[in-house]
């Protein structure tokens, strides 16, 4: 039978179910559009409300050096005709500067880095992203750049008085009469102020020194060089110790040991490995350590204040951008009068080898505990015997200091690398001395050559050779006789962090900023042979360089024996000797790091000396440390002696006497108590008085005698 079709069947539900697919589809894809443009709106929002705040609130914009000008090398070529000798203008750690003419015909100044490293990358690229976002009047200006293949140029303005280093040790010191070195302290000052204050973050300069405060034609200063610089990331380790607020870092110690080996880097900044350095802070600290230590401060209690420094800043407004739009809070240490414990010298001992094992299992629960391990350091730091307070005089702390250097454990110093007499010329022009010290030959270099370089000058010609080797073997045996135990200390201390190192021992270190390398060779970064010139001086930045040129800016041939450049290594952070000692201590860079270096630029602007100077005359190595020695003047009473004899008298007695407290207020030991930037530039625009002077530098120590009663007090009580 056939078989009969069936008829469609009349409810079959297949047009139905496509409309609800299609119904669902539709449903879905509009409402997957609405969420994704909902989202594309919500976080449009939030972009521009963050970059509408920012233009408010942060002077500088990361996507800044976009805006610089490029140049090609070709042109900045051509601008300096070549790189003409004849168009050098400076030369720095990491390159030269040249002046050129570019584009509209403009004066500028040209700096090409001299060797690509890591170092040196990373220092152009941290002057990119934050000198080139920000514009301040006290900033020199960073106009543009060039990077071709492994070329680094950066163009800045031209600055036609050179560097502040230039102006007071070289022939320009007759122009730095006492009103232009006034206002360069008041331009540096309000420098920082707009870095601290005026940036969000805070941009810390990290490397405050003469030849970084450039100087344009009516003499006004702008601070420049920024490779060193960080910006200030909430919640480091450094800035919740040492913020006044320090009760709070115990909330906060969860992030210290996740912290101590590692910093956050400027933007831009290559990330590099840890794993060949050597934290050079506590090289140094191991290589100087003195069973000698001294009396340390304890703070008790601080009185603080918070204070709204958008309200000072509003009436101020000197610097561009400086408004806080936020609002943000700032505290201030408001009672100048902070109380002192002194503690005894046994609570400041402590043994460095032990910092090394156990600073590396630092832990979360551990901040209290750090902290007086911090403070202990710092009593033991070699820096702090350059106080003047304890039995370690200025001659001790150069000669140990200068012993720590050559001791033969120290890889720095091979004996092809020791300047050798004849290469240590003393040069006429670069003797830039007080009128008192024309005569004086300074000791230049380092290491007994220099020294013998120096005495030798003193004695009658005719006596030559012979005389000079002997004044060289006194002196070695001088040396030897004082420092001998020291040395061998020294020595084992240092074979100790050496074995670890070659182990693969990763060195514990908090972030110092202060590693170097132990020579090794040679990736990227590592300095080349040519850097390690018998020839030429000894920068930690790029290993030993050749000096060509004695220039008047160059330190090591002017006279100044520690300033081979310690900003120098791949993290080195700051100059020795401005560099502030917390620092090597437990040192994230923080502002007051800076304010320490702007103590010391102001005692160098007002006395014309440098940090470090020593002469031959052994009846001037007093004077050799101009903070000690500005130290003893004060607890004389007699600080106008440290002004620059070349002044005569013709200086304003007030505000010199009110720049040398000042500094001695911003060269305190705990960097809690020195005064912040804005209160600086309210002190030197005499806007605020000036603190009391420093417990430990007021004429008559009451600390000394404190100490001393308590002792007596311990004795009889035992
Ligand atoms: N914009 C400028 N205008 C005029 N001269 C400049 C300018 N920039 C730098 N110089 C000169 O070049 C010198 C070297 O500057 P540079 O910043 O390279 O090195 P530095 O600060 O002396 O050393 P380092 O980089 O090791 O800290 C300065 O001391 C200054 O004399």
């Amino acid at each position: 039978m056939p078989s009969r079709p069936l008829p469609p069947g009349p409810n079959l539900p297949r047009p139905s179910f496509l409309n609800k697919t299609r119904v669902i589809f539709l449903v879905l894809t509009i409402s997957s559009s609405a969420v994704i443009l909902f989202t594309i709106i919500y976080f449009l929002y939030h972009l521009w409300n963050s970059l509408s705040n920012r233009a408010r609130t942060i002077p500088f914009d990361s996507s800044a050096p976009l805006k610089l000008q490029r140049f090609c090398y070709k042109e900045l070529k051509n601008a300096t005709n070549d790189f003409d000798d004849a168009n050098i203008i400076g030369k720095g750690g990491s390159g030269t500067v040249f002046r050129g003419i570019v584009r509209d015909g403009k004066l500028f100044a040209i700096k090409r880095l001299d060797t690509l490293s890591l170092q040196t990358e990373r220092e152009f690229q941290n002057e990119l992203q934050i000198l080139g976002g920000l514009r301040s009047p006290f900033l020199v200006t960073l106009l543009g750049y060039c990077v071709e293949k492994n070329k680094r140029l950066l163009v800045y303005e031209y600055m036609p008085n050179k560097s502040l280093q230039e102006s007071l040790f070289g022939d320009g010191h007759l122009s730095m009469n006492w009103q232009r070195r006034f206002d360069v302290i008041l331009d540096v000052a309000k420098a920082l102020e707009f870095l601290h204050f005026g940036c969000d973050p805070p941009v810390i300069h990290g490397d405050i020194k003469p030849s970084n405060v450039l100087l344009d034609c009516d003499y006004r200063a702008k601070i420049s060089d920024f490779g060193l610089s960080r910006m200030k990331v909430e919640g480091e380790f450094g800035l919740d110790l040492f913020s006044q607020d320090f009760g709070r870092s115990q909330e906060l110690s969860g992030t210290l040991g996740g912290t101590t080996g590692e910093h956050t880097p400027a933007i831009g900044t290559p990330v590099e490995s840890n794993n060949t350095e050597v934290d050079f802070a506590l090289a140094l600290q191991a290589s100087s350590s003195s069973k000698n230590s001294k009396k340390c401060y304890n703070v008790r209690a601080l009185s603080l204040n918070s204070l709204n420094y958008n309200a000072n800043l509003a009436s101020e407004n000197d610097c561009k951008g400086g408004v806080n739009g936020k609002g943000k809070e700032v505290t201030c240490v408001d009672d100048w009068n902070a109380k002192f414990v002194p503690y005894d010298d046994e609570f400041c001992s402590i043994d460095h080898s032990k910092e090394l094992n156990s600073s590396a299992n630092l832990g979360a629960d551990e901040v209290a505990v750090t902290m007086p391990t911090s403070v202990k350091q710092w009593g033991k730091d070699w820096w702090w015997r350059q106080d003047g307070s304890g039995e370690l005089c200025s001659k001790d702390y150069v000669m140990e200091w200068i012993g720590s250097q050559i001791c033969p454990s120290n890889p720095d110093w091979g004996d092809d690398k020791k300047p050798s007499p004849e290469k240590i010329e003393l040069d006429n022009s670069t003797q830039l001395d007080k009128p008192e010290d024309v005569n004086e030959p300074q000791v230049q270099g380092l290491g007994f050559d220099a020294l013998d370089k120096g005495f030798e000058k003193e004695e009658p010609k005719q006596k030559g050779r012979k005389n000079r080797k002997k004044t060289n073997r006194k002196m070695q045996e001088w040396w030897k006789d004082d420092h001998l135990g020291e040395v061998s200390k020294k020595d084992s201390k240092l074979k100790q962090l050496k074995t670890k190192w070659k182990k693969g021992f990763k060195m514990p270190h908090f972030d110092l900023g202060r590693r170097f390398y132990f020579c090794r060779s040679k990736k990227f970064g590592e300095p080349n042979q040519d850097d390690r010139d018998a020839n030429g001086e000894f920068s930690f930045r790029r290993g030993w360089r050749r000096k060509n040129n004695n220039s008047i800016g160059s330190d090591m041939w002017s006279g100044d024996l520690f300033s081979r450049e310690l900003s120098s290594t791949t993290s080195m952070r700051g100059t020795l000797c401005y560099v502030a000692p917390e620092y090597g201590g437990c040192g994230y860079l923080m502002e007051k790091a800076d304010i320490y270096s702007l103590g010391v630029l102001i005692l160098v602007i007002v006395s014309g000396r440098r940090p470090l100077h020593v002469l031959a005359s052994p009846m001037r190595l007093e004077k050799a440390n101009l903070i000690s020695w500005c130290r003893q003047l004060a607890q004389s009473g007699n600080i106008l002696e440290l002004v620059d004899e070349r002044l005569k008298d013709e200086y304003n007695k007030e505000q010199a006497s009110l720049c040398i407290n000042l500094a001695l207020s911003c060269l305190q030991k705990m960097p809690e108590l020195r005064p912040d930037i804005v209160e600086i530039v309210k002190i030197l625009k005499g806007e605020m008085d000036l603190p009391p002077v420093p417990i430990e530098f007021s004429p008559s120590p009451p600390s000394k005698l404190y100490n001393r009663s308590r002792r007596k007090q311990k004795g009889n009580a035992d």
